[in-house]
């Protein structure tokens, strides 16, 4: 049993020695490198900070200080430092850790949206809170130079700087990368206090000169001391921190726990907000994720612990998008692409190799992507925005009024649209077919399949008047599927027998839908498939179906309220057509991770649980009790 066994609360970790925590940083890297060559997951960032979780837990007293991760894929040390070591077991997965912080795992932890650039408002007012509530208790962020490109990071600094009596200590985490290395000005000036000669350094080689001339050295070297702000400024220029009124410390080697544990302890006296600017390396110790020059093993899925090697895995909905892309790119010199520091994770490296002039990565600043893009189009270009669907929602304003209300040519492709799984709730992509559908005039694509989705985004990129958005799920599309016919705009996937049930397949649902139909079909059920292909605005073909059918059901990999079913449902009412009506999708709460097949089948996303939904209600039409239970019709 080695060390990190008995570890069961942070407070453990005082009764070790130097020797004893330096094993336990190597069990720690161990075990996560083993258990992530199984389970994939965020070993690269989790590499990074063993010594620097240690440092913190060391001098911090959790849960009485609170730590708040940015981002939180960076949480499996303090997970394993808080009593979670067999919950690695299935990292990730149902039953087992959650990849970032979760309040019903541990009192430790505090804040579990992975959304970046947060964690330093949540600090703000935790800091707050304690000192109104005259509680003696600090607040710790941990937070990377990525996450400090996100504008909410900028937000929350402007106000702790002048929250003098805030007890909050900020850890730069500064491995220099999002996934690939981070952009922009920041970065830059993060760079230059990373490499400059700071103030301590200085000051401790005119301690050593001065303290070794005897009788007036001490005296002076005091004297020097106590013109800290001069001394500094003479001997070190103002830092990006320092200019903003707050304290600073660093930088300090993220790796050696003993001089991080000096910095936070002297940040800790300090008893005011304080940055600590730690340098670290993503994958540190493990030679293939620092060697790993796409993103340091940031979140690989399975790998061998010898070479690093990832499980062979098929193409994605993400490389077909990719390859799409770069055809567009090639026929279109107006089109350019933007990412929020996800180059690789969003297909557009390809685009940026082809067009390393038309392709711009923002950081993570997705409000900023949408409206600079708006400014693209404003400016005769059509830009095309990839990013994760979950992580628009943030940038909701900006496409309703930067870009929709300028009526701006921008298309927003949204990859992990639908349920994605393991990275929890925060992550899943089930919002953008609600919000969205508010948007005048924005048009929303969700194809069937990569044919569909070349397709629908070639179609998008000629809309040069609004907005028009493409959503497809994370991993593996379907095989394609054909249509046997067409119904205005919409393709005709199944269409036997009599016309029972019309479904409306909603982009990945589509392959759901046909296996629906095969079973309705050897039930004696005539029924009529159909992909919508443009969800919003509705094909007035649909309502002319749903006019000649007795039961219409809507499938879509969204939450059912305010989504394309609820809307097709309230324009079905609106235009008298009130055929009864089911409506299948997410429902609307916080999933639990697990893996997306998992919670498909959990929610009845399935060909099974779909079928013998509408077999039922089929049979209540046929005996004439009330079709439906209403509640759907008031979802409208
Ligand atoms: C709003 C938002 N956009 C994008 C992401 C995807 N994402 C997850 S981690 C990451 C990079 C974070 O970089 P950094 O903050 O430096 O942390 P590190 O991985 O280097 O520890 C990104 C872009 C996200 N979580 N949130
Ligand atoms: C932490 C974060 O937001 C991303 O790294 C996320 O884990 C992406 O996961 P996939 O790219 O595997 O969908
Ligand atoms: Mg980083």
């Amino acid at each position: 049993m080695g060390t990190l066994d008995s570890i069961t609360s942070p407070r453990d970790l005082r009764a070790l020695d130097d020797a004893q925590l330096d094993g336990l940083a190597s069990e720690i890297r161990d075990f996560l490198i083993t258990t992530c060559a199984r389970t994939g997951g965020h070993i690269g960032p989790n590499l990074g900070v063993v010594e620097l979780t240690l440092a913190i837990h060391r001098t911090f007293d959790s849960p009485h200080d609170r730590i708040v991760f940015d981002t939180g894929h960076q949480a499996y040390v303090h997970k394993l430092l808080t009593g979670r070591k067999a919950g690695f077991e299935k990292l990730r997965q149902e039953g087992g850790v959650s990849g970032y912080p979760s309040q019903g795992e541990s009192e430790h932890d505090i804040v579990e949206n992975s959304h970046a650039s947060t964690a330093l408002s949540y600090a703000d007012g935790l800091a707050k809170a304690f000192t109104i509530r005259g509680e003696d208790r600090h607040v710790v962020a941990v937070i990377g130079d990525g996450a400090l490109t996100g504008g909410m990071a900028w937000e929350a600094l402007n106000n702790i700087a002048v929250a003098k009596k805030s007890r909050l200590v900020i850890v730069v985490n500064d491995n220099g990368r999002s996934y690939t290395p981070t952009i922009g000005g920041l970065a830059t000036a993060l760079t230059s206090l990373r490499t400059n000669p700071r103030y301590e350094n200085v000051l401790d080689m005119v301690k050593r000169r001065l303290n070794a001339v005897p009788g007036v050295g001490p005296a002076a070297y005091d004297a020097l001391h106590a013109m800290k702000k001069g001394v500094k400024d003479a001997l070190a220029p103002q830092g990006l921190f320092e200019d903003l009124g707050l304290k600073y410390v660093g930088p300090v080697d993220g790796h050696d726990r003993v001089a991080m544990e000096q910095m936070l302890a002297q940040a800790k006296r300090f008893n005011g907000p304080v940055i600590v600017h730690a340098i670290t390396r993503k994958g540190y110790g493990y030679d293939p994720a620092e060697r790993h020059e796409a993103d340091q093993f940031h979140g690989p899925g399975p790998f061998d612990v010898q070479t690093g090697a990832e499980k062979p895995k098929g193409p994605i909905w993400t490389d077909h998008f990719s390859d799409a892309i770069v055809e567009i790119g090639h026929r279109r010199p107006d089109v350019v692409a933007i990412t929020a520091a996800m180059m690789h994770p969003v297909g557009l490296d390809k685009f940026e190799a082809a067009f390393p002039d038309r392709t711009f990565d923002v950081g993570i600043a997705e409000q900023h992507a949408a409206t600079s893009a708006a400014g693209l189009a404003l400016g005769g270009l059509h830009p095309v925005f990839a990013v994760y669907g979950t992580f628009l929602n943030r940038a909701f304003d900006q496409v309703l009024m930067d870009v929709a209300l300028h009526r701006c040519g921008v298309t927003f492709c949204l990859d992990r649209s639908g349920v994605t799984g393991d990275d929890g709730a925060s992550h899943n992509g089930m919002w953008d077919m609600s919000i969205l559908q508010v948007v005048p005039g924005l048009r929303l694509a969700a194809p069937r399949d990569a044919a569909r989705l070349r397709e629908l985004l070639g179609e998008a990129v000629e809309v040069d008047d609004a907005p028009t958005v493409i959503r497809y799920p994370k991993g593996p599309p379907p095989a394609d599927i054909e249509a046997v016919g067409k119904a205005g705009g919409a393709d005709v996937l199944a269409r036997s027998g009599p016309q029972d049930v019309l479904v409306v397949a909603v982009g990945s649902m589509g392959t759901v839908a046909v296996d629906v139909a095969d079973r309705l079909v050897a039930q004696g059920i005539g029924v009529t498939v159909v992909d919508p292909r443009w969800v919003k605005p509705v094909d007035p073909a649909i309502i002319d179906l749903a006019r000649q059918h007795r039961l219409v059901v809507s499938i879509e990999d969204n939450g059912e309220t305010g989504g394309c079913g609820a809307v097709l449902l309230q324009t079905l009412n609106a235009a008298g057509v009130h055929t009864p009506f089911r409506l299948h999708g997410i429902p609307q709460e916080f999933l639990s991770h697990a893996k997306r097949d998992a919670i498909l089948e959990r929610i009845g996303l399935t060909p099974q649980t779909i079928a013998r939904g509408i077999v039922e209600e089929m049979t209540s039409l046929a005996d004439g009790r009330s079709p439906l239970d209403v509640d759907h019709q008031a979802q409208g």
